[in-house]
């Protein structure tokens, strides 16, 4: 039986509280499925194997969606190599050795990152690109988690039969609640940086690094449109990669973001900031094969988040 035709299966969506986990929550409900087993960070720590194994063996998931990770922005990544690198490994390890262990897992998929590949890595960047060269310094740390997990899901289809998948999305934004923290990615930062300009009257607000740096920027809602299709239709040894494939400078993001918020002060780039990688667009021609086509334009993406803030600023 396929995923979609079986939505009274037990569905665990792990991290169902962090922006991807919440979306996919939210769509998995709304398609029907009927058996959703969440835990939050505080009930379940993925990182302790006791808890993740005792959790599998009392709930016995038939799939897994992995959403629970250490995850942020360029900055954050650089200044705690350690907790990226070891609370990532230890969530996807024990994620995935309880889910083969406990016998009940038909289907697994968790989310990689498009920043496993190398800086030097032809752009579009394709999924053969992977380990062709070392992840771009500075988020390396988080990177190798990443890579670890993806060839997890590799080996245990090899050696012991698992449907275990693996997706690598670029960039993602969309609503969040609560409104992620200043040290979190670059389109929640500046969202809040304008309105506090904006409402404050202050003539200048700071943007991080050059502006030079090209980034792809995907709407949560469809990176888990894709999520779904995976669980439905994809089994391959391959990650696959999700990006929209629309390319912008930060320069161009900051300007967009500042209209939107309607901001009319001067934009200061803080080049003490780091850039991250200089570029990042992935080909994700693989999965418009089988039938993805995200539909969210940015323009429309930041302005929900907009209002979703003024919102919370509201009810604050
Ligand atoms: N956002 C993006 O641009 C991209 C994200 N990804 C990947 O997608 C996945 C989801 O990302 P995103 O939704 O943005 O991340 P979030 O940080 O929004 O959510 C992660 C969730 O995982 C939970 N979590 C963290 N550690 C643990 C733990 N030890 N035990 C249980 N739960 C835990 C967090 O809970 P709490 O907050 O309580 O710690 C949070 O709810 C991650 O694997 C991420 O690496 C990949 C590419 C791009
Ligand atoms: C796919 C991959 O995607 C992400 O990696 P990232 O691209 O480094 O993410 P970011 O959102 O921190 O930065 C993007 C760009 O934006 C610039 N920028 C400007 N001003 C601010 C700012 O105020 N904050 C931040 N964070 N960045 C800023 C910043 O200098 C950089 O050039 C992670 O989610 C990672 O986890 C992941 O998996």
């Amino acid at each position: 039986m396929s995923f979609l035709g079986d939505k009274s299966a037990k569905t665990f969506v792990a991290g169902h509280r962090g922006m991807i986990g919440t979306a996919a929550h939210r769509k998995l409900a709304a398609l029907g499925f009927n058996s959703i087993v969440v835990r939050t960070h505080a009930e379940l720590d993925l990182t302790c194997q006791h808890a993740v194994d005792t959790f599998f063996d009392a709930e016995q998931p038939r799939y897994v969606i992995l959403c629970a990770a250490k995850s942020g922005g360029v900055h954050a990544a650089l200044s705690a190599p350690a907790e990226y690198l070891t609370k990532n490994l230890g969530i996807i390890f024990n994620v995935m050795t309880a889910a083969q262990r406990c016998g009940s897992v038909r289907k697994l998929l968790i989310l990689a990152s498009a920043t496993i590949y190398p800086e030097d890595a032809w752009q579009p960047i394709p999924e053969s690109a992977f380990l062709s060269g070392p992840p771009a310094p500075g988020s390396e740390w988080y990177s190798i988690a990443k890579i670890a997990g993806i060839k997890m899901c590799q080996a245990y289809r090899e050696e012991h039969g698992m449907d275990a998948i693996a997706a690598s999305p670029n960039n993602i934004y969309g609503p969040r609640n609560p409104f992620p923290s200043e040290s979190s990615h670059v389109i929640p930062a500046l969202i809040r940086r304008f309105h506090h300009a904006k409402v404050t009257g202050a003539p200048e607000a700071v943007v991080w690094g050059s502006g030079a740096a090209l980034r792809e920027f995907t709407h949560v809602d469809d990176l888990v449109e894709a999520l779904v299709l995976l669980m439905d239709r994809y089994s391959g040894l391959e990650h696959l990669n999700v990006g929209s494939g629309e390319e912008m400078s930060v320069r161009e993001l900051a300007e967009m973001v500042k209209e939107v918020v309607g901001y009319e002060g001067r934009v200061v780039w803080d080049a003490s900031r780091p850039d991250g990688v200089p570029r990042r667009l992935i080909d994700s021609s693989k999965m418009r094969k089988l039938g993805w086509k995200p539909k969210v334009a940015l323009r429309d993406g930041l302005i929900e988040m907009y209002q979703l803030y003024c919102r919370q600023q509201d009810e604050a």
